[in-house]
């Protein structure tokens, strides 16, 4: 009996030592569990979703990584921002302020830089533009978006976003904004000597030399290429025109007003149709999809402007569908020179400029070039007539080939 007792004792004192040590083993268990699921969970909160956001700098070498990882959750978003492109969700204002790196200026600075707004130099559909003398002695250009205006509203952040990261020397380069008293500004670089449009069609103004129109069409180019191919996402224009492409004090063309421009992946189909009358891609009123060679569609009527100085919006087209009935690619375009250009422009120059226009205004999208071959092409065609390559051109055939190769090659794309 007594040994019973004692095996008893025994058992239980083994029993509950057991059960301590299991109990322990299991509390460690789950304070290591605890401890390294816990920090799985918050890598889980600090890693930075799928889409992380590509920004570029300067808009020509370095690019930086932004994630929306940086970004508060609890952040409210505006009703501005509901439109914002995919890529572009998530950034919030601070955000989108340290991500452009551009100066952002008090409305009293603008208010005075302004003369209290009063030296008004233009007005679109996003608002007045007044011209501004800044106290370090700079001249900018400052938009105030229109309070009316919803699409103004949209623009203004779309515009920030967007110009606030690309930067090039074909661009109309946004260099500071301005948010406060519920008017939003942009301030832009000032074009001293106005619009191209301007410039085609205003009497007042001289006529525009052989030389300065081949100068523009490549500055543009230039800076379409940059938009398509340099930006990062790629940027479709969606409204080039004479009257946004601005001229500085030195005559080199830039583009301006990204107003209706849209990130090209996440805005391929709209609901309705954008741009402006005499320069929309039938191709895209048709199907509704924006792609980079609407941009190139667009760019093709601007060059049959600058060559005929003929209106976009006045039957310009209508004028380049004649001629073109008795012209082949490269010959029989010289009907269509400005008049006030008197006969001084190089004959074939303006043929090949005509030939590669009208490619650019080919119905069919794929037909048409892109904005990098365009670039090569019109870089060709404005060498001097005694550069090596150009008497090739003159004397060779085959290099004339080479050149429609060139603007041809790459049909597939869009
Ligand atoms: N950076 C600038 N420097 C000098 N003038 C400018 C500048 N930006 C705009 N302007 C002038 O202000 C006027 C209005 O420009 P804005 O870009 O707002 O509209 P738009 O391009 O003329 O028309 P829309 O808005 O319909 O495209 C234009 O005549 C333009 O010449």
């Amino acid at each position: 009996m007594r040994n019973f007792h004692l095996g008893l004792v025994l058992g239980i004192i083994i029993g509950v030592a057991i059960g301590v040590v299991s109990a322990m083993a299991v509390m460690s268990c789950i304070r290591y569990r605890r401890k390294h699921l816990g920090r799985s969970d918050d890598k889980e909160k600090v890693r930075p979703r799928a889409e992380e956001l590509l920004i570029r700098v300067d808009g020509q070498h370095s690019s930086t990584m932004l994630s929306d990882s940086n970004i508060s959750r609890d952040s409210p978003r505006t009703s501005e921002w509901s439109n914002m492109p995919q890529w572009l969700e998530g950034l919030k204002r601070k955000s989108v302020e340290s991500a452009c790196g551009i100066p952002k200026y008090s409305y009293k600075q603008l208010q005075k830089a302004t003369r209290n707004f009063t030296t008004n130099i233009g007005e679109g559909a996003f608002g007045p533009v007044y011209k501004a003398q800044m106290e370090t002695g700079q001249t900018l250009a400052v938009k105030v978006l229109a309070t009316d205006s919803n699409q103004g509203a949209m623009e203004f952040l779309t515009e920030v976003l967007l110009l606030g990261r690309l930067h090039h020397r074909n661009l109309v380069n946004l260099v500071g904004y301005g948010a406060e008293r519920g008017r939003h500004m942009l301030v832009y670089v000032y074009m001293s000597n106005g619009s191209l449009a301007s410039h085609l069609y205003n009497e007042g103004h001289e006529t525009l030399s052989w030389n300065s129109r081949l100068q523009i069409a490549l500055d543009v180019a230039r800076g379409l290429e940059y938009l398509h191919y340099g930006a990062v996402p790629p940027v479709v224009h969606r409204d080039i025109k004479s009257s946004n492409i601005l001229l500085d004090d030195s005559m080199k063309a830039r583009v301006a007003d990204f107003g209706i421009s849209r990130q090209e992946k996440s805005d391929l189909h709209s609901s309705d149709v954008k741009g402006t009358f005499g320069y929309v891609d039938p191709e895209y009123i048709s199907t509704l999809t924006f792609t980079r060679k609407s941009d190139v569609y667009s760019f093709g009527v601007l060059l049959f402007e600058i060559l005929s100085g003929k209106n976009a919006q006045k039957g310009l087209m209508e004028i380049v569908e004649f001629v073109a009935i008795g012209a082949a690619d490269d010959e029989g375009w010289e009907q269509i020179a400005d008049p006030r250009l008197d006969g001084k422009f190089d004959v074939q120059q303006l043929n090949y400029m005509a030939g590669l226009a009208y490619n650019c205004v080919n119905p069919v999208s794929r037909k048409r070039p892109s904005m990098r071959e365009i670039v090569l092409a019109l870089s060709e065609i404005r060498k001097p007539r005694n550069s090596e390559t150009y008497r090739a051109m003159a004397a060779d055939t085959t290099f004339e080939l080479d050149l429609k190769g060139t603007v041809g090659s790459s049909l597939t794309e869009r």
